[in-house]
């Protein structure tokens, strides 16, 4: 089970704070983790292993839009600032997208990764 952890600027804290409380469920080694780089490096700060590719602005929502196409990523945990606006837009728009066109579960929130979490457990 591969999961992808990206967060924008405004949602990083969100998004530590959310690994950080579920860190027990999210060590399981039936877990891989990706992330765009920034966010990945945050996440490798609570101590999980984390796949890093490309900081969104330079590619790394695309990046993880092809593992969704390819079916290498199962989950998409996507902490969206809905008040920020950002250069890339059309990549974040197109990795939402290709969640729906693929039917991988997205998670834009925290409440609706737990919930997803949750399921995993
Ligand atoms: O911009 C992002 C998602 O669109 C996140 O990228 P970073 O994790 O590199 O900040």
């Amino acid at each position: 089970m591969e999961i992808a952890l990206i967060a924008h600027d405004g949602k990083k804290a969100e998004m530590v704070n959310f690994l950080m409380k579920h860190k027990e469920a999210l060590q399981n080694n039936k877990i891989t983790f990706i992330a765009t780089g920034t966010t990945g490096k945050y996440a490798e700060q609570t101590g999980l292993t984390v796949t890093k590719f490309l900081s969104g602005p330079l590619g790394g929502d695309a990046q993880i839009a092809s593992r969704v196409v390819e079916g290498q990523t199962n989950m998409v945990f996507f902490f969206r600032d809905p008040m920020g606006k950002h250069p890339h837009e059309p990549d974040v728009n197109m990795l939402l997208r290709l969640c729906d066109v693929h039917n991988v579960p997205l998670a834009t929130n925290p409440a609706t990764a737990e919930m997803l979490l949750d399921h995993l457990k």
